[in-house]
């Protein structure tokens, strides 16, 4: 469901640390509609560039250019899976409203409680929607993540290492309902990874930061030799 249209574009990007230098000359375009990975090496600089993309860490040179021209986009973020306390008191539901932010806590609109009906039903978690956080299990407590991500409807959703220790059914589950999204509703993803083999399996291209440098290519192509150490 990818289009020709950009929905961003890293122009030029460089990005040094008290003059050591993480990467430079860095261009890509994430094509709306597309589902991307971020691939490299430890160290490579992908938190970094998901940093720039979020907006939170200005490069040192070079700019991200949105398809209006600014940066300005709506983006969702899931984090590294980490476990949470088992007295961990939210709810599902109250962890996903959390995220949204027109109105304080409780007082949602109608709309918002629609969106987070919507989401609920999409990231299977309606069943557990008055269920305290901490007692649900590792693969719903991300699908929680994800839930309070695109509660705001992004037009990015940036997944940072979402699947690390989780078991290898949970990954799959997670990340093929946002490729299911990222086909049905055409939302833009980036997933930041180590692991090749969902790469391969669930995004159309790669970017990969190699030695500072950025190349691109089909994620049908991903070999471990192309990330080196
Ligand atoms: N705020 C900072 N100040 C100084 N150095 C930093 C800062 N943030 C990151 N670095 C360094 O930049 C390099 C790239 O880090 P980054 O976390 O982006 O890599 P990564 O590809 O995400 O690594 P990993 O796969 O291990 O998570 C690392 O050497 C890191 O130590």
């Amino acid at each position: 469901m990818a289009t020709d249209k950009p929905l961003l574009q890293g122009q030029d990007l460089a990005m040094t640390f008290a003059d050591r230098p993480i990467f430079s000359h860095v261009n890509f375009t994430i094509p709306r509609g597309a589902m991307i990975s971020l691939v490299g090496a430890n160290g490579s600089g992908k938190t970094t560039l998901t940093r720039i993309l979020l907006n939170v860490l200005k490069p040192t040179t070079g700019k991200v250019l949105t398809s209006a021209g600014e940066q300005r986009l709506r983006v969702g973020y899931v984090p590294q899976f980490r476990n949470l306390d088992r007295d961990y008191p939210l709810s599902a539901e109250a962890f996903v409203q959390l995220n949204q932010l027109s109105h304080f806590w409780p007082w949602h609109t109608t709309k918002e409680k629609r969106q987070l009906h919507d989401i609920l039903k999409e990231t299977r978690l309606t069943k557990l929607a008055k269920t305290p956080l901490g007692m649900t299990s590792g693969g719903e407590k991300q699908r929680a993540y994800l839930a309070q991500a695109l509660v705001n409807d992004p037009e990015l959703l940036i997944l940072d290492e979402p699947t690390a220790s989780l078991d290898v059914a949970v990954k799959h589950e997670l990340i093929g309902l946002v490729r299911q999204l990222n086909q049905q509703r055409g939302l833009t993803v980036l997933f930041v990874t180590h692991d090749l083999p969902m790469a391969r399996e669930y995004t159309d291209r790669y970017l990969l930061l190699q030695n500072g440098q950025m190349t691109s290519g089909n994620a049908a192509a991903l070999t471990d030799e192309m990330i080196t150490d």
